[in-house]
């Protein structure tokens, strides 16, 4: 259940359905009957308004219209349109209601009831204006509770972003799989509580569609995620190194290799300049200590093949010497995480950390947040674009993973699967909390995890750690929070395994 369908895709499923045999009029007769029982969770002396938009989403308010009148509830519709403009289904669906049919754009809100959104859905074709534009707005003015079916209205599916204006919902209806804009921002603070129903479509229609985007679950990388063997010992758990910044900037190092060493790599190494190795040699416990001047000293740790994945970035400057250490990596190449300042570093000369990735070919993870995003990927990345669309376009430009970072996470690989995540709590927005991210990354790879499959579980990770922690969560608490977490997905109390 974790795949997210773009409303390409979701047209796809619903043809591939058609043709099967299920008749199209059915799926909208199951659609409107899953909005009817999400609205008519109500009081039955609930007033219901519902408006209809011209194409199959209004479709799906008519019948659950139909359905929440037989169910005894007070029923008004009104639609968006000529009701003679109506084909298809929706025309069939429409026949089918025997009430009054109001105008939409001139209909008073009912000031006391719940209105069902079935004025645009996956059919949205370009931003909203004019009269539905204004009725729009009207409902959200209005403040009553709304119930969308689909999407709220406005919203784009692909990639959740507001054409020209956008319904707020409370509840949100959609059907057979979740939708990227259900949970990519602003999207998902649009729709409120998501329902997924189903309508009759079989799971094997994903064998033909093989989508792409995922929902980022623990279902889509435990598969992968190490196990522990019996006979194992701490070198075969992986060996992760992470480089330090100088004297004034230890801790972000020092919280990634926590992290790492948590998450359940065997050994955990700080590179560390001699200006800071006082600093850090006295901070540290399980976590050792080497010392590594610039590239060259860098490239002496990597000597030894047990240390076998990097993590860079975290306290260091965005200068020619970080250049020098990333490229030290690529030539003794090991799977690497690069993030803050490695990144910054090559703002001037993408093309460069690009060439390097392609020549070390070496599972490279960039987890930038917008503002390191777009220094690094200005002009290659239309800034206007979808989220999910623009971190996969930099994760092809550049070759590598490409984590950016926010509310909706979207960890996206070279090869075109991008997975979103949507259990990151707000309290996430402290200092360093992104450190201990690219260390749990590199952790994971030390253990031998593939990079998107690695990213994708520490973003989730990440999440459910702060989730477990709450208000006043500082960087510091993340590394503590992750044998609960690494629990839990073991005993799948939480549920976390399921979808
Ligand atoms: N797929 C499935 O499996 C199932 C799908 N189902 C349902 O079908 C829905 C998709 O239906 P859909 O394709 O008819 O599109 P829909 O969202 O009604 O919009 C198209 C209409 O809106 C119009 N329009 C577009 N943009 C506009 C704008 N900015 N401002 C104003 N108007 C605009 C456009 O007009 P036009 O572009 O032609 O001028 C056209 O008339 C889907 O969301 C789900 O609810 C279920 O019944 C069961 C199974
Ligand atoms: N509002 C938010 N909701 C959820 N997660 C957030 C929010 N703001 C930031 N985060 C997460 O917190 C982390 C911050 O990383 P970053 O910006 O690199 O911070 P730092 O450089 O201080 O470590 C990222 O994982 C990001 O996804
Ligand atoms: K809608």
């Amino acid at each position: 259940m974790h795949e997210l369908l773009t409303p390409a895709e979701m047209a796809e499923a619903d043809r591939l359905t058609i043709a099967a045999g299920t008749p199209g009029i059915e799926l909208m007769e199951r659609a409107g009957r899953a909005v009817a029982d999400v609205v008519g969770r109500r009081p039955l002396s609930t007033p219901v308004l519902v408006l209809c938009g011209p194409g199959n989403n209004g479709g799906d308010g008519f019948v659950a219209a139909r359905i929440l009148t037989e169910r005894g509830f007070r029923v008004r519709l009104a639609l968006a349109g000529p009701r003679d403009a109506l084909r298809g289904d929706a025309a069939l669906a429409a026949a089918r209601w025997r009430g009054p049919v109001e105008d939409a754009f001139a209909a008073p809100l009912d000031p006391s009831g719940v209105i069902v959104d079935a004025l645009l859905g996956a059919g949205l074709a370009r931003d909203v204006a004019g009269a539905m534009a204004a009725l729009i707005d009207r409902v959200n003015r209005g403040g009553r509770p709304v119930v969308a079916v689909d999407l709220p209205s406005g919203i784009d599916g692909a990639s959740g972003l507001v054409r020209g204006i956008a319904v707020r919902a409370g509840e949100t209806v959609t059907f057979f799989r979740r939708k990227p804009g259900h949970v990519l921002l602003p999207g998902r603070l649009h729709c409120g509580a998501v329902r997924l129903a189903q309508i009759g479509i079989a799971g094997a229609v994903l064998e033909r569609i093989a989508p792409r985007l995922f929902l980022n679950v623990p279902a889509l990388w435990r598969p992968a995620f190490p196990v522990l063997a019996v006979d194992g010992n701490k070198y075969r758990r992986g060996h992760a190194l992470a480089v330090s910044g100088g004297i004034e900037a230890t801790g972000a190092a020092r919280m990634a290799a926590r992290a790492a060493l948590r998450i359940g790599a065997g050994l955990v190494t700080v590179a560390a300049p001699s200006s800071a190795l006082m600093v850090l040699a006295g901070a540290l416990e399980a976590v050792m200590v080497r010392r590594a001047d610039g590239a060259a000293g860098l490239g002496r740790l990597l000597e030894d093949a047990r240390r076998n994945a990097v993590v860079m970035g975290p306290g260091l400057d965005p200068d020619e010497e970080t250049r020098a250490m990333v490229e030290a990596v690529f030539a003794a190449p090991r799977p690497l995480v690069l993030d803050a300042g490695a990144i910054t570093a090559f703002a001037a000369d993408p093309e460069r950390l690009f060439r390097g990735v392609a020549a070390s070919a070496t599972p490279t993870v960039l987890t930038p947040h917008d503002g390191e995003f777009a220094r690094l990927f200005a002009g290659a990345v239309e800034p206007g674009a979808g989220k999910s669309e623009r971190a996969l376009r930099a994760a092809r430009l550049a070759g590598a993973v490409v984590v950016l970072k926010g509310p909706d996470t979207v960890v996206a690989a070279p090869d075109g699967r991008a997975a979103i995540a949507d259990n990151a709590p707000p309290t996430l927005g402290t200092a360093g909390s992104g450190d201990v991210l690219a260390g749990m990354i590199g952790g994971l790879m030390a253990q031998g995890m593939p990079a998107f499959e690695a990213a994708s579980a520490a973003v989730w990770m990440h999440g459910a750690a702060a989730q477990r922690f709450g208000r006043g969560l500082i960087a510091e608490d993340l590394p503590d929070l992750l044998p609960g977490v690494l629990q839990a997905l073991e005993t799948d109390e939480d549920g976390a395994g399921g979808d």
